[in-house]
């Protein structure tokens, strides 16, 4: 596996679960925690991609949007400018039990251009491998405000890896304080 880059993704509007996402907590461990320990397995190039200084406590590179407002799609963009690799996992912050060894899979074909995990019931965009290739059509799909990540990875020769029912419980995405209570409470 060559080198990567990651990127976590905190930025966006927190609406549904009205509080900065990423630091909601999972086992008294705010979700972004969690996902650094398991992008630390892949990689010591890890930038988080936020607007705010409430992850100023964590000692990662940090950088804020370069098109603001533009979703996670702006979010990757401003990711593959400063990812010192060549590929870059992007990770949002609300996927709490992701875990490194699944990760890896993404990096078995070093050549696309995007890999992406999927599961039976949908495909997960923002837990997935971006080469900077993308760059020049991330930029032409924000200034037509196409911001759709599902249309913009059927626009490039992306490559979906399907995880069966039991692995895909990691890319659980908790949105809600009603998902979080659920997810802490099991
Ligand atoms: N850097 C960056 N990340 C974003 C942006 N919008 C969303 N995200 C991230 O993308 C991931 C998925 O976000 P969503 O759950 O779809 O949206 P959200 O805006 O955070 O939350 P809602 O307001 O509840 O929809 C999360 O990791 C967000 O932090 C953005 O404009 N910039
Ligand atoms: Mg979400």
């Amino acid at each position: 596996m060559n080198d990567v880059s990651v990127a976590i993704l905190c930025g966006g509007r927190s609406s549904r679960m009205q509080s900065e996402k990423g630091l909601v907590l999972y086992n008294g461990i705010p979700f972004i925690e969690h996902i650094i320990a398991a992008a630390k397995e892949l990689s010591k190039d890890i930038i988080l991609i936020t607007n705010s200084t409430d992850y100023d406590y964590l000692p990662f590179e940090k950088r804020k949007d370069i098109e603001i407002d533009k979703g996670p799609l702006g979010g990757i963009y401003t990711a593959l400018t400063y990812a010192k690799h060549q590929n870059c996992l992007i990770l949002s912050c609300d996927i709490p039990l992701i875990k490194g060894s699944l990760l890896k899979l993404l990096f078995e074909n070093e050549n696309v251009t995007a890999t992406v995990f999927k599961d039976t019931d949908r495909t997960h965009p923002l837990i997935g491998c971006y080469s900077k290739k993308l760059m020049t059509k991330l930029k032409v799909a924000i200034e037509k405000h196409e911001l759709k990540m599902m249309r913009f990875l059927d626009s490039v020769d992306a490559e979906f890896i399907t995880i069966d029912d039991h692995r895909s419980e990691q890319f659980r995405n908790i949105n809600t304080v009603t998902a979080l209570n659920e997810l802490n409470n099991k």
